[in-house]
């Protein structure tokens, strides 16, 4: 479902919302919300918006559990890190508990930390056919989401929920959720504003099927809702 904002202030009130309602729901039909958070630029207004109220009263926090699209393989202390982002702006500030925060990186091999963040989630989700609640997701100006990168291996990965690589032009490791396991989930939304998008957005939404070069292509959960939340500046290539 493709909903078009104004701008990126009123696309993070939408999707602040979205949030919201889907941890609610979860809360009263199973006990629990769980959630993947995505990194960059994208989610920082989202965030700063459920670190407040009204948002953050309505968010049952000490049932919610955050787990991560991917991360850039570097401490949590380090700028580039999505998780320190999301503690800066977020989790630092609304009552989860910490046991209930799953960062994407630990003292070890990128490898062997993927393979034991892919056993975690097995835990947390149990013989549920289903995957988490929601992911929310960005899309670079090269149509990567997650870090699900042009032209990488992890692109045919059919397995695996969880993967970690070297990404050579960016000179570090990447750890990410395979799309196979995206698209388990029960409702994903994607976040993507400003004209710097426009082209990618085109290309995914509207383009020929290429996910080797565009991999937000690949993200088609089998029974679970897409919501791509744009503003008309990403949006002006867009048929409508
Ligand atoms: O490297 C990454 O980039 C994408 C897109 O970032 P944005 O700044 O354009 O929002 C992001 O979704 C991903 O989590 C991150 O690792």
């Amino acid at each position: 479902m493709l909903h078009i904002f104004k701008d990126a202030q009123e696309l993070s009130k939408a999707a602040a919302e979205l949030f919201v309602k889907t941890a609610q729901k979860a809360v009263q039909e199973k006990g629990r919300f769980s959630v993947a958070l995505t990194g960059g630029s994208s989610p920082v207004q989202l965030h700063q918006l459920l670190a407040q109220s009204p948002y953050k009263d309505q968010v049952p926090w000490e049932q919610t559990y955050i787990f991560w699209g991917d991360e850039r393989w570097v401490p949590l202390t380090d700028e580039k890190s999505n998780a320190k982002m999301a503690l800066e702006t977020l989790l630092n500030y609304v009552p989860v508990p910490e046991n209930q925060i799953y960062p994407m990186w630990d003292e070890q091999e990128p490898e062997a930390y993927a393979r034991h963040y892919e056993e975690i989630l097995r835990n947390h989700l149990m013989e549920s056919a289903l995957g988490l609640d929601l992911i929310l997701l960005g899309m670079g100006d090269d149509g990567h989401t997650a870090s699900l990168f042009p032209g990488t291996d992890v692109l045919q990965e059919k397995t695996k929920w969880v993967d970690a690589y070297y990404l050579e032009p960016q000179q570090m490791h990447r750890i990410t959720l395979t799309a196979p396991f995206i698209n388990l989930a029960k409702k994903i939304l994607f976040l993507s504003f400003g004209e710097k998008k426009a082209d990618a957005l085109y290309e995914v939404l509207e383009g020929e099927r290429n996910p080797e070069k565009f991999p937000a292509q690949l993200i088609r959960p089998q029974q679970g809702e897409t919501y791509w939340f744009v503003d008309e500046a990403a949006a002006k290539r867009l048929k409508k």
